[in-house]
């Protein structure tokens, strides 16, 4: 995603990858929040940080002059951005923050903060890419050199503003010279994995195998994989994760073939609100997503379908979490509250 001068919000449309690169000119919070909605921009932080330039637009729109109109115009704007996708703690991180930024000086003027905002999801965007960069530094010392890498879902550059959080723990092995190779679940029923990662991991010259969901067990019993890593959408915290669903059996798996089972994200990802993951809003999608695949039913006509986006998956079962202030351990976990606000 990038910031146009003209005023606007270009995104890639990641609905349509890998095979067509296409970009989304979003001039409102309504294009953002649309774009969210159908996953056209999706994955923990890349969502916040479009919301964050989704609320810039709706504040650049409103007509008022009058502060206190102004203000609530703009919670409300970030009210409706937050109830895109209720499942990624980064949505609601990043608009709180934004909406905190406004009450700071009284003495500004209506231009002056919409000048605020949109240096504040600048600000977002690249501290997020330096975010993902640090994760990439503490991670890649737990891979080792030759690692054959599992993940799920997409926690890539494009779940991100760049760079990724688990895929770019993977890039930072690379770039400290390890000879890392990366499998690639599909991820049904969006195959963000096949999609998405496989095309990253392709455009870097990153060797990368595409499996199915149900190949995950028996590519680990036939010790094909030496460790996985995924992204997260919320952590609590007590350290249960919330991410793509899939994520709770590939843990189940790994802890079953004693392999290490690594959790990326910014600590913006953190939820400390919520003392574990059976408090975790899990997003539920049109059953359709199961039964249509390319818009042709894959299903008969009629047959019920569940299709919750993500699971969550225990800390007994994560080996660690990695973020940007470093490697955390869920024997240490009643220390996170001490990790976030040292
Ligand atoms: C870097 S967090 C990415 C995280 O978000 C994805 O969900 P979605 O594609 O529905 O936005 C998935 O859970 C990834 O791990």
């Amino acid at each position: 995603m990038r910031w146009l001068e003209e005023g606007c919000l270009e995104l890639l449309d990641q609905t349509k990858l890998p095979l067509k690169v296409t970009y989304l000119k979003c001039r409102d919070y309504l294009d953002v929040a649309a774009a969210i909605k159908r996953l056209a921009v999706r994955g923990a932080p890349a969502i916040g940080t479009a919301a964050a330039y989704g609320l810039t637009l709706g504040a650049m729109n409103l007509k008022t002059r009058q502060k206190e109109e102004f203000l609530s115009g703009v919670k409300a704007i970030a009210s409706e951005l937050s109830a895109t996708r209720p499942t990624a703690v980064n949505l609601r991180w990043a608009l709180d923050r934004m909406i905190k930024k406004l009450h700071i000086d009284d003495n500004e003027d209506v231009n002056s903060l919409r000048t605020v905002l949109l240096e504040e999801a600048n600000l977002i965007y690249q501290e997020d890419i330096e975010t993902n960069r640090k994760i990439g530094k503490h991670g890649q010392a737990l891979i080792p050199n030759g690692s054959r890498v599992l993940t799920h879902c997409n926690a890539g550059a494009l779940a991100t503003a760049g760079y990724g959080t688990a895929l770019g723990v993977i890039r930072a092995a690379r770039e400290a010279g390890k000879n890392i190779s990366v499998i690639a679940d599909e991820t049904r029923p969006l195959l963000q994995g096949a999609r998405l990662t496989a095309w990253e991991m392709l455009r870097e010259h990153i060797p990368v195998t595409l499996i199915t969901d149900n190949m995950a067990g028996y590519l680990m019993a036939t010790q094909k994989v030496d460790l996985i890593i995924v992204g997260a959408d919320r952590i609590t915290a007590n350290g249960d994760v919330a991410n793509k669903i899939g994520t709770y059996s590939l843990a189940v798996l790994a802890k079953a073939h004693n392999l290490p089972f690594y959790v990326a994200a910014p600590l913006s990802t953190i939820d400390m609100s919520l003392a574990s993951g059976a408090e975790i809003p899990i997003e539920e999608r049109d059953h359709t997503e199961i039964t249509h695949l390319d818009g042709k039913s894959v299903a008969p006509p009629g047959v019920k379908a569940w299709n919750p986006a993500f699971d969550v998956t225990p800390n007994h079962l994560v080996t660690a979490i990695i973020t940007e202030r470093g490697v955390i351990y869920p024997a240490y976990l009643d220390n996170l509250d001490k990790i976030i606000n040292h």
